[in-house]
């Protein structure tokens, strides 16, 4: 897009943000092209060693200023928006399936299909995979309900095996609040059969007091 050079900066920072996740949203999704072809391969040691070399090569272009531990990036909606890099939502993490979530009535839903990368037992979801997904799913549920919490508890139960390969719907919803404690459940079912459980939880959420938050999160920016 061409840019007249009278555009004020703050619009031109606006843009190249844009361009900023337009690119991590694509690498993302190459690295996770590139995470399942990798465990699903019966490529020979030969090749393997190749597309090590490869990988090591092309790990070694991404140089530059490195963010610290606790950095927020500027592509960051935390603790309210989106998060690029988050291992559940992050368009531009290789190790997210990833979820894309939008409100219900009285909550989240979250979808998304789980690939061989994610695998458990042969053929299903791994339950740390769940327990993840839901714990995000819920998380989220208690932002959009306008009272961020984090997780102290989470009580999984694991009903049936998840498929792999197959789309799935998450659900988040707060149920309760008291004081700071955030009471929220959530469940995941598949596309097709959104009635029968496969996992459930009941989490409790707790928001930090501000102090807290400060020092937890050193690179919250102010107007959070
Ligand atoms: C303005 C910015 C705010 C930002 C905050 C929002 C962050 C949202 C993040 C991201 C967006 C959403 C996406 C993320 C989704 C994934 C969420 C995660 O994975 S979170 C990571 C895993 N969780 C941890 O690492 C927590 C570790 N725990 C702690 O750091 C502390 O426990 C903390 C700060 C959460 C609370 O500490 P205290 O000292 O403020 O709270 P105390 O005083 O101990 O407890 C308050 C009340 O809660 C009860 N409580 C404590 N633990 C409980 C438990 N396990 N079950 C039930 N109640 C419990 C206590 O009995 C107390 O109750 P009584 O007020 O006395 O009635």
């Amino acid at each position: 897009m061409h840019t007249p050079l009278t555009e004020p900066p703050a619009e031109a920072g606006a843009d190249s943000l844009e361009d900023q996740k337009a690119a991590i949203t694509r690498l993302g999704h190459e690295l996770r092209t590139l995470v399942e072809t990798t465990v699903r391969t019966a490529a020979s040691p030969d090749t393997l060693h190749r597309v090590a070399d490869g990988v090591r090569q092309v790990t070694a272009q991404l140089t530059g200023r490195r963010r610290a531990r606790a950095e927020i990036p500027e592509v960051d909606g935390f603790p309210g928006g989106p998060r690029m890099y988050s291992p559940v939502v992050g368009a531009g993490s290789p190790l997210a399936p990833p979820v894309s979530i939008t409100p219900t009535d009285d909550g989240l839903i979250g979808h998304c299909t789980l690939g061989l990368a994610h695998e458990g037992p042969p053929g299903y979801g791994h339950g740390g995979m769940s327990a993840m997904l839901l714990d995000e799913l819920m998380g989220q549920a208690c932002t959009a309900a306008g009272t961020p919490g984090m997780t102290v508890s989470l009580q999984m139960r694991y009903h049936q095996p998840i498929p792999l390969e197959t789309p799935l719907r998450i659900l988040g919803r707060v149920t309760g609040t008291d004081n700071r404690k955030v009471f929220v459940t959530g469940t995941i079912t598949t596309e097709a059969d959104p009635s029968t459980r496969l996992v459930s939880a009941d989490g409790v959420f707790i928001a930090p007091d501000p102090d807290r938050a400060r020092a937890l999160f050193p690179g919250l920016r102010e107007e959070a």
